[in-house]
């Protein structure tokens, strides 16, 4: 059996008094997608911002392809292979589809004496990447990435993750502020990353999204792991009870319901309902 990519043993990380994480092991595999689920204030953000380099743990290891490491900076953290995509895709509206593809990295050409930003490769490159991914609409890199929708951007900047060569991909609630469609084509991408032998983390609240790609699941609960799962492991219900903290969905439906019950009575006799 081969060792995982990313091995995670122990991490703490406490701001000043708070402890935000306790004790987290995790291990993330090539070609596999983990899904990062919990609750707001689990403390996903906080162990994906250790993981990019933003962060340092306060105690806790991290190996990579059994060799340890620490990283002192989101650069850092790059340079090993690891790329965080952020819900709106972190690219910049204003810039063309080329320009954000390359930002930092852009290809040039001799132009006479002087060494210019080449414009025509960026763009067939951003756009052929992108086609990759199954992004058919977008044939012209100088369009302006504020003028893509929610998925379009989440792939531009997965297409860009890809070719600089990431092993690790952190998807951070990628599909959250997508429609269905969107939502849809976002989840296709992430098998397609999945596919090219990345090791893709993906941080969702959404069980059905999780569902759908997931390999392997870890459930935070108020910093730490609760579950540690694999595919067909567990039922939807259940992993909807264990995001809501470990407390029954169940009850909490029947306390909405009769919240609404009790609403309803207290209507306006003779409310028109036309
Ligand atoms: N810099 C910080 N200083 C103090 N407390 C922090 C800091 N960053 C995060 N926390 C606390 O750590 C806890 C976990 O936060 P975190 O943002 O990691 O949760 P999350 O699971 O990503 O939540 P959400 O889904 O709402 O984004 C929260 O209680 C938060 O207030």
């Amino acid at each position: 059996m081969t060792s995982p990519l990313l091995r995670l043993t122990g991490i703490n990380k406490s701001f000043g008094p708070i402890d935000v994480l306790h004790d987290i092991s995790l291990e993330v595999n090539r070609g596999e997608v983990l899904c990062l689920l919990g609750d707001n204030g689990a403390g996903k953000s906080t162990l994906i911002k250790i993981l990019s380099g933003v962060h340092k743990p306060t105690s806790g290891t991290m190996d990579m392809d059994s060799k340890s490491v620490a990283f002192d900076s989101p650069r850092d953290a790059s340079d090993h292979g690891i790329a965080t995509v952020h819900q709106f895709g972190g690219t910049f509206p204003l810039m063309s589809i080329g320009r954000s593809f390359f930002v930092g990295a852009e290809p040039t050409r001799r132009w006479g004496p002087l060494t210019i930003y080449d414009r025509k490769r960026a763009n067939e490159i951003a756009v052929t990447e992108m086609r990759q991914l199954g992004i058919t609409r977008i044939d012209d890199g100088d369009r302006l990435v504020g003028g893509l929708s929610g998925g379009e951007r989440q792939a531009l900047a997965i297409a860009r993750a890809v070719h600089f060569g990431a092993s690790v991909l952190i998807l951070d609630e990628p599909t959250a502020a997508l429609g269905v469609k969107e939502a849809a084509h976002v989840l296709r991408i992430v098998l397609q990353a999945r596919r090219k032998g990345i090791a893709v983390i993906f941080i969702t609240h959404n069980v059905v999204h999780a569902l759908t790609v997931g390999d392997h699941f870890a459930v935070l609960i108020r910093g730490s792991k609760a579950a540690d799962f694999r595919k067909g492991e567990k039922s939807r219900e259940a992993i909807t009870d264990l995001m809501a903290g470990g407390e029954q969905m169940a009850e909490l439906e029947a306390e909405i319901e009769s919240f609404s019950a009790a609403d309803n009575g207290h209507a306006p006799q003779g409310a028109s309902h036309a």
